[in-house]
């Protein structure tokens, strides 16, 4: 069995309980929930920067990143760098992160959220829409056509914004369809962690141009980013090179400077 299939098997197993736990009565009933919500694909479009960044404290490919930020900090710092939305990693056993994170992170800054998730029920949307998303990450390698369908369409009722994640040419037909916002190529593969910027560039022609383009993992430097935009990559989602770091809102500061230069 390989990783994704490992996450998303124990994924069912969480999503089943956690269900048992809270009824979806009580997710409607947050006060989140009536909240209008922003969109990050509008914020995208017309931003000169692109940078979606991620508090992530540790991933099966890394192990540990960094245990010793405070999620409220790295939101506000994030913010403060003037990044256009920030991811917000709610898996707990593999990433250590929970809808905590989620929640505290609205507490402490406006951004647009996106609630970085193994998404396999639409019970997960409401959650995500109950602690604080504006958001949801859809991952095709572990969706069928009709799920991504079903959710994306459910997400959009809730007035969440889509992500659909490919990592390659037969996850980016399979996915196509109108209830989707942004399309975002992950340049890791989650089965093998190979990474290589390459994926994004390759697999950018066959993305029509009514999605806004996103390229996802292992950016590390201003060089890379402006070897996507070329490509029309509006969108550069980056968790560790910030959060490697003791204050990953000043990095996130740091490097937009550079980008704006
Ligand atoms: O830390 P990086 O290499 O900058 O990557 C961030 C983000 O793209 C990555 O965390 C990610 C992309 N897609 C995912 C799906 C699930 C979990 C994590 C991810």
């Amino acid at each position: 069995m390989n990783i994704l299939d490992k996450i998303t098997a124990d994924k069912r197993t969480e999503v089943a309980l956690r269900k048992s736990l809270i009824p979806i009565s009580q997710l409607e009933q947050s006060v989140l929930f009536e909240r209008p919500t922003v969109s990050l694909t509008e914020k995208l479009k017309t931003s000169n920067t692109g940078i979606i960044a991620e508090h992530k404290r540790r991933s099966p490919s890394k192990s540990v990143i960094n245990q010793n930020l405070n999620v409220n900090d790295v939101a506000k710092g994030y913010e403060d760098a003037g990044v256009c939305g920030m991811s917000v990693l709610t898996d707990g056993k593999y990433f250590g992160g929970s809808l905590d994170d989620l929640l505290l992170a609205r507490a402490s800054c406006n951004l647009p959220l996106l609630r970085k998730e193994f998404i396999i029920d639409e019970y997960q949307l409401l959650e995500a829409k109950a602690y604080g998303a504006d958001v949801i990450l859809l991952i095709a390698a572990i969706l069928t056509r009709d799920e991504i369908k079903q959710f994306s369409e459910f997400a959009k009722s809730l007035h969440l914004d889509v992500l659909l994640e490919v990592h390659n040419e037969e996850e980016l037909n399979k996915s196509i369809m109108p209830s989707l916002d942004m399309l975002g190529v992950n340049n890791r593969n989650l089965k093998t962690f190979d990474v290589s910027l390459d994926t994004s560039k390759s697999l950018s022609a066959l993305i029509p141009d009514d999605f806004v383009k996103v390229s996802e993992s292992g950016i590390s430097n201003i060089e890379a980013i402006k070897s996507l935009q070329p490509f029309g990559y509006q969108g550069f989602l980056i968790g560790e090179n910030f959060m490697k770091t003791d204050n990953a809102g000043e990095s996130a500061k740091i490097f937009i400077e550079q980008l704006k230069k």
